[in-house]
């Protein structure tokens, strides 16, 4: 097929069938970069799809967020108790467990997330996010089953695996519900707090693993314990609405408006019927190519070409597949898999203890990022923190260097890489750590499941690499060696950010796919955002005056 022919095919699927007209399309920019519509209608819509954006969320999209970060915690503890279960589990599956089959019981969770990540989106864009989200619960219900009672090696690594693709999906589905459920203003923090129950998940693993260390079976009590929160959110979740932005997609707009009021209408009574209506039609503007009639395997090849061919949201792909590679070749999963491993090198008497503070500065600094990200914004904290990674991972490289292979813990050099990797963490947990998961809001709704699908599966492939290579690089090129690598993917990382990610915070869903449309737009990102946060700050001053009054 010629290069045209292949043009006009493409351009036919890519283009819908519109009866109205896209936003995208109609806008011009004035000098300040902010950007207007030429059509007076769609103009008004956009507006009042802003202001709405202003109000404060309500107690039910808190509650909605904690209860989705149940995922979150799932992927924390299902990740985070492996290397607590792995030294305590002694001959309880037949026989000491050698070091490969240690690897490979870990990576069996990475192999099976990274598979669960793949088709995650997908998923959720046919079945609904709520559902998948049951489903996911289900396979960390079935997974952890399997390893709590596992007498074989072959049985935890299968267990292992099948829990993964409940963390895959979770570690996708969470994210995404929430950024579609999250007023703009809040959206940052709201995902954040995903990301919390992430490192807390990890936290709370750690410290049981130490707990149950001397009991016999204890690790299967700290593997089982995990069925808890996983049922009880699959129970909630029956009584979860979907997301309006979903709902709208599959035309059920009569829910989707059910959904914006309750997402929006605040403390002092119910959200004007007309706001309401508004919003959802901003919604349905923007998912003005659906087509309920094909079928889903027509619509996944459109998402396909979509994503791959439309250079908008091809450049979301490169931001969010970028973002999430740096997360998990900055080596930081090799601190959360292996820390005890490297302390008691180092020459720590306790180092699963040791290891308690890695996670514990993990999830302190999580908390840092919750308060910062949509006030200092997205971009912003990642210029100011991969560099300071990279700095802390050439320190730590510098006293592994240094440090007698017969220290102990009273050794400065130990002090010293105690503290550079407490740094790194801290530099780690403030921005790059969480950034990556508010992929959802790059993509426009036609294509955010595959992307984010895509996304995930770069985090996971990461953290395969990372989690399989780590102990090798130890032995093959020394402790300094593999830190000073790292420390070199930082600053690519650095560079990576400076270049091709613009900021998002205060912009909403919209207007995001709107600044990837012709370029990366760096200046032009900075400038709406800007603006946007004035206009949320005059809105908050007009309402504080007027309540004053
Ligand atoms: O955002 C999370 C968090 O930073 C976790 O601590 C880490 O283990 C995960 O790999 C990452 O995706």
């Amino acid at each position: 097929m010629s290069d045209e022919n292949n043009t006009t095919t493409i351009q036919a699927e890519v283009e819908p069938t519109l009866t109205t007209k896209m936003p995208s399309e109609e806008k011009t920019y004035d000098e300040a970069g902010d950007y207007e519509y030429e059509s007076d209608a769609i103009a008004r819509e956009i507006a009042n799809g802003v202001d709405i954006e202003n109000g404060k969320p309500n107690p039910f999209v808190f509650l909605l967020t904690i209860l989705v970060s149940f995922s979150g915690f799932l992927f924390g503890y299902d990740t985070g108790y492996i290397s607590g279960a792995l030294v305590a589990m002694g001959t309880d599956l037949g026989h000491a467990i050698t070091s490969s089959e240690k690897e490979l019981i870990t990576s069996a969770t990475s192999l099976g997330a990274l598979l669960g990540g793949i088709v995650a989106g997908t998923l959720a864009d046919v079945l609904g996010r709520k559902w998948v989200t049951i489903g996911a619960n289900t396979l960390f219900v079935v997974g952890a089953g399997i390893q709590t009672g596992a007498h074989s090696v072959w049985t935890m690594i299968g267990g292992r695996f099948v829990m993964g693709w409940g963390v895959g999906i979770a570690s996708l589905i969470a994210p995404l519900y929430i950024s579609e459920m999250a007023p703009s203003r809040f959206r940052g923090r709201l995902v954040i707090l995903n990301v919390l129950a992430i490192t807390g998940g990890q936290v709370i693993a750690y410290a049981i693993g130490a707990g149950l260390e001397t009991l016999p079976n204890g690790w299967r009590v700290l593997v089982g314990l995990g069925i808890v929160p996983a049922v009880a959110q699959m129970v909630m979740f029956v009584y979860m609405p979907e997301t309006p932005r979903y709902l709208v997609r599959r035309g059920q707009i009569e829910r989707a408006r059910h959904v914006v009021r309750w997402i929006y209408s605040s403390r002092d009574g119910a959200i004007e019927e007309e706001v309401v209506i508004r919003k959802v039609k901003l919604l349905e503007i923007y998912n003005n190519d659906q087509h309920p009639e094909w079928s889903g395997y027509r619509r996944f090849r459109y998402s396909l070409k979509q994503l791959y061919f439309v250079p908008g949201h091809f450049r979301a792909l490169i931001v969010a597949c970028g973002l999430q590679g740096i997360q998990q070749l900055c080596g930081f999963n090799s601190l959360m898999y292996f820390s005890a491993t490297i302390f008691q090198v180092v020459g720590f008497n306790k180092p699963t203890a040791v290891s308690l503070i890695v996670a514990g500065t993990n999830m302190a600094f999580t908390i840092l990022a919750f308060l910062l990200i949509d006030i200092v914004g997205r971009r912003r904290i990642l210029l100011c923190t991969v560099w300071g990674m990279s700095a802390a991972l050439v320190l730590n490289a510098v006293a592994f260097h240094f440090l007698p292979p017969d220290a102990t813990q009273s050794n400065p050099w130990a002090i010293v890489i105690l503290i550079a990797m407490m740094l790194y963490v801290a530099f780690y947990a403030a921005g790059i750590g969480n950034v990556p998961w508010q992929q959802s809001e790059l993509f426009p709704i036609q294509v955010r499941g595959l992307g984010t699908s895509m996304a995930t599966a770069t985090n996971w492939a990461g953290n395969l690499i990372i989690g399989s290579t780590f102990l090798t690089m130890m032995d093959r090129i020394t402790p300094s060696g593999t830190f000073g690598f790292y420390a070199g993917l930082c600053l690519l990382g650095e560079v990576f950010v400076f270049f091709l990610y613009p900021e998002t915070s205060y912009l909403t869903l919209e207007a995001i796919q709107d600044v990837l449309t012709d370029g990366f737009n760096i200046k032009r990102a900075n400038q709406m955002s800007r603006n946007a946060k004035l206009k949320h700050s005059a809105a908050r001053c007009e309402a504080a005056g007027d309540s004053k009054a």
